[in-house]
């Protein structure tokens, strides 16, 4: 049967949740698994992932792993894939099961219709980040305010979304091969109308296996992205008279709690 679907998942020593994620995956797919491959971008991990893989489809899996050796990152992984991928439906989703497998086919549905599916973990009914500490609860409000004037969607910091393949190579070459944000960087640069965007309510998982790649560096290659971004969207003029408006209004503020102070 002709693949109509593809999931793209960008893996870095996950070892571990390759089986469960294939299985559960599959089984969500129903009786769309025939027409459904799944691909795993990994960056040479070298944890037995190749192996992993290669026992799952002897086992009637249609899943693939790709092995990249000189690059790095989740952003352009998911930009490799979706450029082997033979669907033309494709999905992006995490390995570590915080994006469950059991929404991926209502991200397909949506997507017979819409250009961009995005899971939402901004919606009713869905767990936000229950068990998640402190700090990442504050970086992931944080992270979200700044990308706010970007782009309309409820969740631009969520990893798991469908895009139909033709919009992919417009964005392709222009991704931020550092970024982590990938969904952000395609809602910017295909500039996809908000009607044709839907957006499916998921309840983000807690990684039970391997380690989050979440570290310093990968945040300032956010704020870098960020930067990126509202040039792309903006220009320097219009970011430059956000700057001055801004500055103008401190100052008058300033002018005016002086005056009430003296
Ligand atoms: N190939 C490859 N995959 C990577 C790399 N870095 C991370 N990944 C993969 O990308 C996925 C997300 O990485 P995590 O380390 O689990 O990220 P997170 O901090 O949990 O962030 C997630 O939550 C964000 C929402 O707050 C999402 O935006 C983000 O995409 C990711 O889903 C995992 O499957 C991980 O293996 C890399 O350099 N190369
Ligand atoms: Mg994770």
């Amino acid at each position: 049967m002709a693949i109509e679907n593809s999931i793209i998942v960008p893996a870095y020593h996950e070892h571990d949740n390759i089986r469960p994620l294939t299985k559960r995956l599959f089984a969500a797919l129903e009786s769309e698994a025939p027409a459904s491959e799944l691909i795993f971008v990994d960056d040479n991990s070298k944890d037995g992932s190749v192996e992993e893989v290669a026992a799952l489809k002897a086992e009637g899996f249609n899943v693939s792993i790709i092995v990249r050796t000189k690059e790095r990152g989740l952003s352009s992984a998911v930009v490799k894939g979706f450029m082997e991928a033979s669907g033309k439906y494709l999905v992006c989703m995490d390995a570590d099961l915080q994006h469950p497998p059991e929404r991926v086919p209502a991200l397909l549905h949506k997507l017979h219709t819409n250009a961009f599916v995005l899971g939402t973990r901004y919606a009713p009914g869905v767990e936000m980040d229950k068990d998640w500490p402190l700090y990442r609860r504050v970086i992931s409000s944080g992270a979200r305010m700044l990308a706010m004037p970007l782009t309309t969607v409820s969740d631009p910091m969520s990893g798991f979304f469908g895009i139909q393949k033709s919009y992919v190579t417009k964005a392709a070459d222009q991704i931020n091969a550092h970024g982590f944000k990938i969904a952000l960087d395609i809602l910017v640069k295909t500039g996809i109308p908000s009607n044709s965007i839907a957006e499916v309510p998921f309840s983000f998982g807690v990684r039970t296996v391997g380690e989050s790649k979440l570290t310093g560096k990968v945040m300032v290659y956010y704020l870098d992205q960020l930067k990126e971004l509202y040039m792309y969207k903006f220009g320097p003029t219009k970011i430059l008279a956000a700057i001055l408006s801004v500055a103008v209004i401190g100052v008058l503020l300033l002018v005016y709690l002086v005056r009430l102070v003296l």
